[in-house]
């Protein structure tokens, strides 16, 4: 008997084998609990989440939905999200994966979504599929001895305050704030509801280890919410002294003055005396937030948000321009998705993108696109790299002055 790729039901029983092959995949157990289930029938989209079923067994998983994601100038666009993909390790390279995202891909850009996005497990898997890095993740550790010399204010200087709050208070205001900060920042993506939930423990699975947040708010001068922290601590003592470790779980900002009032704040917690700060962005401003910008020690980079062009006119208008140019882009696409050649007018006030018939300026994989788009990778490197072909000389270094943004995308997201 053949392995059969369909749907999944929203009875117990189909997902519990879902969820249980998704853990193997994963190695995450094989517990399914009452817990796993109720998220999953809220999380999913029963008309995009598939399974491959072999003898009743599930042997492969693929969650699809849709998600927002923020490109530069602040506009919201659709994308098809690749997630919770497995394969049984009985059936790895046989073709599954390839079974179940290259028609999702199909449907995606019929039913008008712009791109897809995913968080790849492993670097070599998505580019034969078309998807490109657009962002990158840096993960922090603060020596906060170190950072808070020559001293750091004890409270905002700015009229604002730090206060505490519980998770009722953070799972009230948080999803508000998430929607202001995502407007200004690209590259973040949707927090739908199930994110807070098991933010803040209401949902707790079983692959996962629950332990509840110290979190703060940052209280503007007239009491609006901007910024928003959540931690949790290890006590450790090293020869009667204090050593003790914070691990930031989510870090959110409005305005510069909430960023800095709460790692200011972190940075003050008694006892504490490294501060783990994972999933921020490259350019994240922390390091020059504190006294000693070397107290501050990037430990890993690492892709985090791919993009894969679905409808290329659609992406290029969505998103702004900080110069004024044009350029005409031949984009290749082996699965003829977003293949075409593309007359690029972008501005300052806005941009067209149009069938042309021209001569390119520049031939690219839908890929190199995907990593381009939000601004974060360079053409000029993408060439150097073999990645993208010059059809004019600085063709390329026309195209950054165009695509690049002055600052870079973050997503801090797994979803
Ligand atoms: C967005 C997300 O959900 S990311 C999570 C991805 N899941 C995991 O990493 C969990 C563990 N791994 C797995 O479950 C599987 O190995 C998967 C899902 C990564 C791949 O599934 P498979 O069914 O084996 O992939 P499939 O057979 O369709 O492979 C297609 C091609 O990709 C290649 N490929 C697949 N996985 C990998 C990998 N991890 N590294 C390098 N190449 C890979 C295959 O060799 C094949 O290449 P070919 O066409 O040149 O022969």
């Amino acid at each position: 008997m053949g392995v059969d790729i369909r749907l999944v039901e929203q009875s117990d029983e189909d997902l519990t084998r879902w969820w249980r092959a998704r853990s193997i995949g994963y190695l995450s157990g094989t517990q399914v609990g009452e817990q796993d289930l109720a998220y999953l029938r809220e999380a999913m989209d029963p008309s995009r989440t598939w399974g491959a079923f072999e003898d009743g067994r599930c042997v492969a998983t693929f969650r699809g939905f849709t998600q927002e994601v923020t490109v530069p100038g602040g506009r919201f666009l659709a994308s098809a999200v690749v997630s919770g993909v497995t394969v049984s390790p009985t059936h790895r390279r046989r073709g599954l994966l390839t079974r179940m995202i290259e028609p999702y891909l199909r449907r995606a850009k019929e039913s008008g979504d712009a791109m897809s996005s995913l968080i790849a497990a492993e670097y070599p898997i998505y580019g034969r599929f078309g998807y490109g890095p657009a962002t990158w993740l840096t993960d922090f550790r603060i020596d906060t001895l170190r950072a808070a010399r020559p001293g750091l204010p004890a409270e905002p200087d700015d009229g604002g305050r730090v206060v505490l709050a519980d998770l009722e208070r953070i799972g009230r205001e948080g999803p508000e704030l998430h929607e202001r900060v995502r407007r200004i920042r690209h590259g973040m993506v949707t927090r739908p509801p199930t994110w807070w939930k098991r933010a803040t423990g209401e949902y707790r699975l079983t692959e996962s280890v629950w332990q509840e947040p110290y979190c703060a708010l940052y209280l503007a001068q007239d009491g609006t919410v901007d910024g928003l922290v959540a931690y949790t601590g290890r006590e450790v003592w090293k020869n009667g002294v204090p050593d003790s470790v914070l691990d930031v779980k989510d870090l959110l900002a409005a305005t510069p003055a909430a960023e800095r009032a709460l790692w200011h704040y972190l940075c003050s917690v008694d006892w504490v005396t490294t501060i783990n700060a994972p999933s921020r962005a490259p350019d994240d401003l922390l390091p020059l937030l504190v006294g000693d910008a070397r107290a501050v020690t990037p430990t890993a980079c690492s892709d985090h948000l791919w993009l894969r062009p679905l409808d290329v006119p659609a992406m290029l208008t969505a998103r702004s321009y900080q110069a004024e140019g044009a350029v005409v882009l031949d984009v290749q696409d082996k699965d003829g998705l977003a293949s075409g050649r593309f007359l690029l007018e972008a501005g300052p006030d806005g941009a067209s993108c149009v069938p042309t018939g021209r001569t390119p300026d520049l031939t690219l994989p839908a890929a190199a696109l995907g990593s381009l788009y939000l601004g974060d990778e360079s053409a000029v490197r993408l060439a150097a790299l073999g990645r993208l072909a010059e059809e004019r000389p600085g063709a390329a270094f026309a195209a950054d002055t165009l695509l690049r943004t002055s600052r870079r995308p973050w997503c801090p997201d797994i979803f």
